[in-house]
């Protein structure tokens, strides 16, 4: 194990999304039992592990949306119990797994929905006005995710993959802090699946914290940071050359794996 994370937490930050001590029940499972990690801004975190390990129970708990039955969550050094709902919308924003769009929507439409369009672009009673801001952060999302292009096509028309940077461009019209997001390249073919991280890794460089669920290790090692779960708990933590080593692979997966290096990251290959 490389850098224990247990009671890691130390010095708090403005600009941190933090889990001290954290455990959370899916159903009755106890999926997330006594996990402490900090999340940065400016910082790509992907939270790697196997099947069932407790990356989307913990995902779901540092949004609010999972209640904590031990432990806690501070965003920005306070309690997240204590934000506000639409403050932490405002803050956190979240890419669920296999999200579906809706199909007859086009694409600017959508992206409006980052920034509560959806009930005065579709005729519902709105409620906050849309102003010419609202309008200028969709367009630059738009941009941000080389999505504006395509703004006026109805999202039936485009790739799984065009459909995917789709979906990060609402999340980013909000004007988040934090990025988290589920499984992302999931049913991504490889190109895609990269460009994907190249574009998260553009948000990072803008100042965004990201973290996110991955399950290809090659494309997680392009992270900044990884943080391996297993069975609820941290495994380990740390540079992606700390956490990918064959003995963290064997432990977490039961894989045996060499791993190499290509231009300083680690290549993960499966040993038959
Ligand atoms: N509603 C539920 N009721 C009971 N158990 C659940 C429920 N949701 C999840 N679990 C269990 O909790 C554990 C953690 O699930 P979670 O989805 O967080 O894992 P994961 O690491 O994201 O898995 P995957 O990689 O397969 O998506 C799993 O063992 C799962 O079966």
């Amino acid at each position: 194990m490389s850098r224990a994370v247990s009671g890691q937490p130390s010095a708090v930050s403005t600009d941190t999304l933090e889990a001290r001590e954290l455990h959370v029940r899916a159903g009755a499972h106890p999926a997330v039992r006594g996990v402490s990690a900090a999340f940065r801004v400016g910082e790509f975190t992907a939270v790697i592990g196997p099947n069932g390990a407790g990356k989307s129970t913990l995902l779901r708990a540092l949004l609010g949306l999972s209640r904590a039955e031990a432990g806690e969550v501070r965003l920005c050094g306070r309690p997240l119990a204590r934000w506000t709902r639409a403050e932490r919308a405002r803050t956190l924003a979240y890419l669920a797994q296999g999200e579906e769009l809706p199909l007859d929507a086009r694409v600017r439409d959508v992206v409006a929905l980052g920034r509560g369009a959806g009930a005065w672009k579709w005729g519902l009673i709105p409620t906050q006005p849309w102003t010419p801001a609202d309008e200028d952060a969709v367009t630059a999302a738009l941009d941000r995710t080389d999505t504006r292009r395509f703004e006026d096509r109805h999202v039936h028309e485009l790739s799984g993959g065009e459909r995917q940077r789709v979906s990060l461009a609402r999340a980013l019209a909000a004007g988040p802090r934090f990025l988290l997001l589920d499984e992302p390249t999931n049913h991504l073919d490889l190109a895609y699946g990269l460009e994907v991280v190249r574009h998260l890794r553009g948000e990072v460089a803008r100042g965004l914290g990201v973290v996110a669920v991955l399950h290809d290790l090659n494309l997680a090692a392009r992270a900044d940071r990884l943080l391996l779960l297993l069975e609820g708990r941290v495994l380990a933590v740390g540079t992606p050359g700390e956490v990918l080593t064959p003995a963290h692979l064997h432990a977490a997966y039961g894989l045996r794996a060499r791993v190499t290096r290509d231009e300083e990251r680690p290549l993960v290959i499966p040993e038959d």
